[in-house]
């Protein structure tokens, strides 16, 4: 590897504006991506994960400029790349027409589904030899070598070349779409969820084969994956997305061995184990990601965070700590409908007694959340117990304020910064930011 990386990826960021009305007036933005910044060295697989929705496919067409980036850089440092002269920035994002065509040459993408790429009415042939007729190469015969060439080192074989997709299983149409790829001897490969569609019994056969073909034509790889035990087999680094940031980058060995984002780690808990006597922690990840035009203040992942800092003030067990959040978010947002749980459990007579009906919704209001019968603090409980007897009351206004002031979080008050663990190895959490809020975050009792 070099000293200076292939690719330098820095502050990118793809807002979509959200538009209003009939003179599409722009009223907010999706920050589908949203700063990010990474390296890739020559011949290094950088693997990019993630839930659906956190941007990496964002990431991916900003980069290769498939969509206009809203701001950052993308310098790109191609062997012999002719969009690449001593007086070029070599920044992707500035780059004219030409030197685009020619970064196109140099950077190829592959895509979940391969048809995307093939032609139904052509050979499989002709549709790999067109690239090079369009990058100037007339001889005809010479074409046809090449391409044979390629279909036979990506394993199909020479008298492929004329047959048409609708002949070739999926497997094989991704070997296609391999050999489509490197056919103009690319420097960089971005992949975006290479194998997902995949029969899960012919995905280990194209990993495979991407990490030889990556070998022997040296090639640098950006592989986007929601699956982390994909990207374990193909990636030397991996850089974990949430909702449009980087919340932790590292060597592949790193992050599944020492992760120190509590995303991460909710990710790698679900990651079959080789041995199952060395179990990861159960972590559940509920919900989904929330939406990018309205991210979450502080740490995006507070709202879903199994960690999620607890104030000096309380002394709850963390689970306990983070039901009550998920409850007052439920208050304050109006998600929580007291009147159709009330009418749910409506089953009995109808002159129930008033207190013993009331007792039943609180006792359920507690158990969509989790929440036990008794909180372990007991500060916490009356100050839960209030805001129930509000909710119950009809008075969804003064359990929101109460809930609101009692029960807050320093994630959501403080963005965090990059902590360093050395090594290229760095996250974006408030609980590895510094020893000071190490000391303030919360004894995670349920570790
Ligand atoms: N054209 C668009 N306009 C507005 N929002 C968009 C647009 N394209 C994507 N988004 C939003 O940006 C966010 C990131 O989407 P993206 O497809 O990049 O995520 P992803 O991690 O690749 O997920 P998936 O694996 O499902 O494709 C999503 O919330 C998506 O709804």
């Amino acid at each position: 590897m070099t000293e200076r990386p292939l690719l330098s990826v820095r502050n990118l960021k793809k807002h979509y504006p959200i538009t209003q009305g009939i003179l599409s007036r722009q009223v907010g933005a999706a920050r589908a991506v949203d700063g990010i910044s990474f390296d890739i060295a020559e011949g290094e697989t950088l693997g990019l994960v993630g839930e659906s929705g956190c941007g990496k496919s964002t990431a991916a067409t900003s980069i290769i400029r498939l969509e206009e980036p809203t701001s950052g850089e993308v310098i790109f440092n191609g062997r012999d790349s002719a969009a690449v002269s001593a007086d070029a920035t070599n920044d992707v994002t500035k780059f004219d027409d030409a030197q685009l065509k020619a970064f196109r040459r140099d950077a190829q993408m592959i895509f979940q589904d391969p048809s995307s790429s093939l032609d139904p009415r052509m050979t499989v042939g002709s549709s790999v030899a067109e690239l090079l007729e369009v990058h100037g190469m007339s001889d005809k015969q010479r074409r046809r070598d090449i391409v044979q060439n390629l279909l036979e080192d990506v394993g199909l074989s020479a008298s492929d070349y004329d047959r048409y997709p609708h002949e070739f299983s999926g497997g094989q149409k991704q070997r296609i779409a391999l050999a489509r790829a490197l056919v103009l001897n690319p420097d960089l490969i971005v992949a975006d969820e290479p194998v997902s569609a995949l029969d899960v019994s012919i995905r280990a056969e194209i990993l495979s084969l991407i990490n030889d073909l990556q070998e022997k034509y040296g090639l640098s790889m950006l592989f986007i994956s929601h699956d982390m035990s994909v990207v374990q087999d193909v990636c030397d680094r991996v850089a974990v997305m949430y909702l449009g940031e980087i919340v932790e980058i590292g060597d592949t060995e790193e992050i599944f061995t020492n992760p120190q984002h509590p995303y991460t780690e909710a990710l790698l808990s679900a990651v079959p184990r080789p041995d199952p006597r060395r179990k990861r922690q159960d972590i559940e990840l509920k919900g989904i990601v929330p939406s990018p035009t309205n991210p979450p203040s502080g740490c995006r992942f507070h709202t879903r965070c199994h960690r999620v800092i607890q104030p000096d003030e309380w002394d709850l067990e963390q689970s306990e700590w983070r039901s009550l959040l998920n409850f007052r978010d439920g208050v304050v947002e109006e998600s929580l409908d007291v009147e159709t749980t009330r009418e749910m459990l409506r089953t009995g007579p109808a002159d129930e007694d008033v207190d013993v009906a009331d007792a039943r919704l609180r006792a359920e209001l507690r158990e969509e959340y989790d929440l036990p019968e008794t909180l372990s603090d007991q500060q916490a409980e009356r100050t839960l117990s209030e805001s129930l007897d509000h909710l119950v009351e009809g008075e969804y206004g003064e359990a929101q304020e109460l809930l609101a002031e009692a029960f807050v979080t320093p994630c959501e008050q403080e963005e965090p910064a990059y902590a360093d663990h050395g090594g290229g190895h760095r996250s974006k959490c408030l609980l590895t930011n510094d020893q000071a809020s190490l000391q303030s975050a919360p004894s995670l009792k349920n570790d």
